[in-house]
């Protein structure tokens, strides 16, 4: 039986857990096996920066508009090739972002960089479209009540959500993007099952995302779980689509990259300075910094974008 340490924290639900496992269950021999396999690494990695939307959206103080143009700009300027610059979520849910329109409209958009933004509905598509976006993101969840808490439905009826945002894309040429949240555990269920993750993903590719994001939302993943994650993923998706997107509550988001490369991931999610964190999801803290994660692909041979 593993040993397990909970940690509570407060959520409007009741008392939401953090679980943090300090050792392997029952599949423990089957993991350490994949994990001592050495697996070749990829030679290119992308960086998709998320630090302007995912980093700045659980800020208490709001961040004026000119500030994160700016900051947009300079993580253009660095040479990432991808930068999610907003979302175009309800200002009531996510007010840090209410002012994704002039941050659009503000930024010095660099030949070759994406600026992708979060798109939860028809509505966000609609007006994310109109306000130049070229790519959106739609994010989904593996986790019941979390997407329950972050978007206000069920994860069946999200997907249904997205299917009309991805026939207006498909119609207008965007590209879309899926996340999946919670892919190791969520602060509202605690474990989640691996298969449930791979059903998402597998829906979400299926419907025409071109990438699927695994996201630990709150940070509570290991190299084990990575990997027995991904293994059942795998199954469904292939691995060109996947990319990988840690907090790093426990230290972990670094490791767990390492697992998802070795996996065969080429596609890194990460927040410069480490800035991030979901305001429906309590307990959590940011990404993995971006200059963390490019510092270990340099150490390691493997090309970034920059
Ligand atoms: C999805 C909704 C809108 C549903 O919210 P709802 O209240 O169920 O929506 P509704 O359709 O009933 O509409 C209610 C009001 O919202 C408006 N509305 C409806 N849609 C939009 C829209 N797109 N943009 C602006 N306004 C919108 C709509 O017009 C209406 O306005 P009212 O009549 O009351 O004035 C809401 O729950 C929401 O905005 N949630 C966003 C939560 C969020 O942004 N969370 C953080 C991002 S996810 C994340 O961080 C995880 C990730 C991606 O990083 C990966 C990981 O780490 O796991």
């Amino acid at each position: 039986m593993a040993a397990v340490l909970m940690r509570f924290v407060p959520c409007s639900l009741g008392p939401a857990v953090v679980p943090r496992s300090l050792s392997f269950s029952s599949s423990a021999a089957v993991r350490a096996v994949s994990l001592s396999t050495t697996k070749p690494l990829p030679e290119r990695v992308k960086i998709v920066e998320v630090g302007p939307r995912d980093g700045l959206q659980n800020e208490k103080t709001i961040v004026p508009a000119e500030v994160k143009i700016r900051l947009i700009d300079m993580l253009s300027e660095a040479g990432l090739p991808v930068i999610e610059a907003t979302s175009f979520v309800s200002p009531k849910w996510v007010p840090q972002m209410a002012d994704q329109e002039e941050v659009m409209r503000g930024i010095q958009r660099k030949p070759g960089v994406n600026y992708p933004v979060l798109t939860p509905n028809l509505k966000g598509y609609r007006a994310a479209v109109t306000a130049g976006a070229k790519e959106v993101a739609i994010f989904g969840a593996a986790s019941e009540l979390f997407s329950k808490k972050n978007i206000n439905c069920s994860v069946e009826e999200s997907l249904q959500r997205f299917e009309e945002v991805m026939k207006a894309a498909k119609q207008e040429g965007i590209p879309v993007r899926g996340y999946i949240s919670c892919v190791l555990g969520c602060p509202y269920e605690g474990k989640v099952s691996p298969v449930k993750v791979a059903e998402v993903a597998k829906r979400l590719y299926s419907m025409g995302c071109y990438e699927i994001s695994l996201g630990d939302t709150i940070g509570v993943g290991t190299p084990g779980g990575m990997a027995e994650m991904l293994e059942a993923v795998k199954k469904e998706v292939p691995i060109h689509a996947l990319a990988v997107h840690c907090h790093d509550t426990y230290g972990q988001a670094l490791a767990n990259i390492l697992v998802a490369l070795q996996n065969g991931v080429s596609v890194v999610d990460s927040s410069v300075a480490g800035l991030g964190g979901c305001p429906y999801a309590q307990g959590a803290s940011g990404n993995v910094a971006t200059e963390d994660v490019i510092y270990m692909l340099n150490g390691l041979g493997i090309h970034t974008t920059l």
